[in-house]
């Protein structure tokens, strides 16, 4: 696919590559601050996150660890199924941890609202969540969400991690896609 071809799947560009990076240092610094002298934990929920969690850790100046969950509600389609699966689980015991969860997106909020629920469980010191992007008109649970990097339209979007069936997920920044790529 050339670069042609993804411009004509997509409707409009809601974030650039600039705009995401520059978001990512000041959300970065803030959680710097927040956590001042306490271990973080920073947990990137796969495949989404990948892109934002590689740029959020690289930004922090505090010493972080990292870990992975992979859970799916999408499948293939552009609604949230409701139904998380976890496909893979962390390698990190949580009990006494402060854990940031890093997602791309909040949409629905099911994902983020059963995983939370999911590492409190845990028996972590605090459970927090980084969204990149969030959708507040698309919300069907309420979340606490401590750092948002951008509210965005209800429109499914794709790029920085973000997938339609798998593809555009490398693009650097993020864009709407066309209704004739999924209709
Ligand atoms: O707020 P929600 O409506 O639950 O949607 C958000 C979730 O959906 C997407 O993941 P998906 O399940 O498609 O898996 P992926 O990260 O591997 O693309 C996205 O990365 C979030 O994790
Ligand atoms: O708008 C979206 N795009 C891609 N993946 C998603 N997962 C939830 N919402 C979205
Ligand atoms: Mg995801």
């Amino acid at each position: 696919m050339d670069s042609q071809d993804v411009q004509a799947d997509l409707k409009e560009i809601l974030c650039t590559k600039e705009q995401i990076q520059e978001r990512i240092e000041e959300l970065a610094a803030q959680i710097d601050k927040d956590y001042e002298g306490r271990d973080l934990l920073i947990v990137g929920v796969l495949k989404g996150a990948v892109m934002v969690m590689a740029d959020l850790a690289r930004a922090l100046h505090s010493h972080v660890t990292m870990d992975w969950m992979a859970v799916s509600s999408y499948g293939s389609g552009t609604q949230s199924s409701g139904v998380v699966r976890i496909i893979k689980d962390l390698e990190t015991d949580l009990m006494g941890k402060h854990v940031l969860i890093v997602e791309d997106i909040i949409d629905s909020g099911l994902t983020l609202s059963w995983l939370k629920a999911n590492l409190e469980s845990r028996g972590p010191a605090s459970v927090e969540i980084f969204t990149m992007f969030r959708k507040p008109e698309a919300a069907k649970v309420e979340i606490d969400v401590k750092y948002v990097g951008k509210d965005i339209p209800n429109e499914f979007v794709v790029g920085y991690g973000l997938d339609y069936a798998e593809k555009y997920r490398n693009l650097g920044f993020v864009g709407s896609l066309a209704p004739h790529v999924y209709a």
